[in-house]
């Protein structure tokens, strides 16, 4: 794996030393202010985070080192006969910067191949949990126990220069981003096909075989399962599953108990889990009214109904987003194409025509339009992969791309343990006394 290192560290040092120029220089500008309202309100528009890999826009969405969506799908090298991008490209974008060559991505497809193996307690650990628990938890469960392979967490034991971090954050993101396909196929096969598992297939790109893996070897889920690993892998540092793995990893737990930490945030409702929820709610609503095309008249009662019971509407809102995530667009435009008259997807359409209206009725609702949960599952579920259950594993297998090759970064850049100043009530109460003028 020599020469794709070699480029990210030279890249690196580069970028390391802007930064300290850059802070030499202009440390003490600001870029903020904040005010109390932003501290009890989840830090909403805090700056607060570098995260190289990706930069959000809170209009048009996210651009992978200054890429959009669309231009990647049109830059990125593709399958032999395919028409989506391979996320094994977009890693290579994410870590260097530099749009990577079909020969660039074909060495780091062979290298996770190569890198595939799971240990055998891997196995026997996701074998110890009823096989009705959530695949979330196996998953995560899964990955901590891939933790007694870290090269970090040892080295660091026998004793390592701060110099010498990144590299042994690499290797183990690599091996853990070239394990993580069988393990979640592991979880799905045991969960939903009587345990019956599939060898790997060393030929085949990441995300071909993954697909292989699972059980699925239609060329158009494999074609999904590009996109899909793609357009899910990263959104700048802020949200759960990034800054968990950011926040952990700043206290040098290596990447097995970094990524750990942000997919068990990305198995929350609010966060990754909600392409769960997307695809419960639909089918529910179906069941409800016995039909698999509801109307928009229904489509909207429904929305309400939900409102009304004070729940949320998955796959809707964002806390930066405030127009239609380009993720579903992306996944809107896949659907037109191989699957346009599919009844789930159609209702996907449907809700998509109503709910906008009615969500920013409420007054309340900072972005009343989809985000990328809103349109996954319906397409999964075209290609027969129907346990809606599994479907945040396959955004965590996407995920590890973006925050894994943030962790490189963070240690090739020197990034110290992240540890921000918490306050009290009777603080807050004591410095509005002291601050405020009185009327
Ligand atoms: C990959 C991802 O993580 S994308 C997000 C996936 N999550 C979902 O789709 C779940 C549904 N959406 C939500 O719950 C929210 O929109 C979030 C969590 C994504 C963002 O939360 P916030 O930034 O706090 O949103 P916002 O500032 O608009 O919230 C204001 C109010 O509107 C409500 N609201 C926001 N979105 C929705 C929604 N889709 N349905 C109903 N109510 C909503 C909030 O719950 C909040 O209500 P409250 O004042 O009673 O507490
Ligand atoms: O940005 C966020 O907060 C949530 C999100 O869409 C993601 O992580 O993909």
């Amino acid at each position: 794996m020599g020469y794709v290192k070699d480029r990210f560290k030279e890249i690196a040092d580069i970028q390391s030393q802007e930064i300290k120029n850059l802070i030499a220089q202009h440390g003490e500008t600001k870029v903020g202010d904040v005010t109390l309202a932003q501290v009890y309100q989840g830090m909403r528009g805090i700056t607060g985070l570098v995260t190289e890999t990706s930069l959000l826009d809170s209009n048009e969405g996210i651009r992978f080192r200054g890429f959009s969506i669309p231009e990647l799908r049109d830059r990125l090298p593709k399958a032999e006969g395919g028409n989506e991008p391979l996320p094994e490209g977009l890693f290579y974008l994410m870590l260097t910067g530099q749009v990577p060559t079909q020969e660039d991505v074909e060495h780091i497809s062979a290298t996770w191949a190569r890198r595939s193996h799971v240990p055998n307690h891997v196995f026997d650990v996701i074998e110890s949990f009823p096989v009705s628990s959530h695949p979330m938890t196996q998953f995560c469960a899964a990955i901590l126990a891939l933790q007694t392979e870290s090269k970090f967490a040892k080295a660091y034991e026998e004793g390592i220069s701060k110099k010498q971090y990144w590299d042994f954050v690499y290797e183990d993101s690599m091996t853990l981003i070239a394990r993580l396909p069988r393990i979640a196929a592991y979880i799905y096969r045991r969960k939903y096909k009587n345990g019956e598992h599939i060898q790997p297939d060393g030929m085949l790109d990441w995300s071909a075989n993954f697909a292989h893996m699972l059980g699925f070897n239609d060329d158009g889920f494999k074609e999904l399962m590009r996109l899909y690993l793609t357009i899910h892998a990263d959104h700048e540092g802020g949200n759960v599953s990034a800054h968990a793995t950011h926040l952990v990893g700043s206290a040098l737990s290596d990447p097995y108990l970094s990524f750990t930490a942000g997919m068990t945030g990305l198995a929350g409702p609010l966060h990754g889990l909600a392409n769960q929820e997307v695809i419960r709610w639909i089918e529910e609503l179906q069941k409800e009214l016995g039909t698999d095309r509801p109307t928009k008249e229904q489509i909207a009662q429904y929305i309400k109904d939900t409102l009304a019971a004070g729940k949320v509407v998955p796959g809707y809102g964002h806390a930066v987003l405030r127009k239609t995530d380009p993720r579903f667009t992306a996944q809107m435009e896949f659907a037109k194409k191989h699957c346009p008259d599919d009844a789930t997807v159609q209702t996907v359409w449907n809700v998509y025509e109503v709910a906008p209206a009615i969500l920013e009725s409420t007054g309340k609702i900072k972005n009343p339009w989809p985000n990328v949960d809103a349109h996954s599952g319906s397409l999964l579920k075209h290609y027969g992969l129907v346990e809606e259950d599994f479907y945040t594993v396959l955004f965590g297998v996407s995920r590890a791309l973006g925050v894994l090759a943030s962790l490189c970064w963070d240690r090739a850049l020197g990034f110290p343990i992240e540890r921000p100043k918490s306050i009290t009530t009777e603080w807050a109460k004591q410095f509005v006394a002291k601050n405020e003028p009185v009327a």
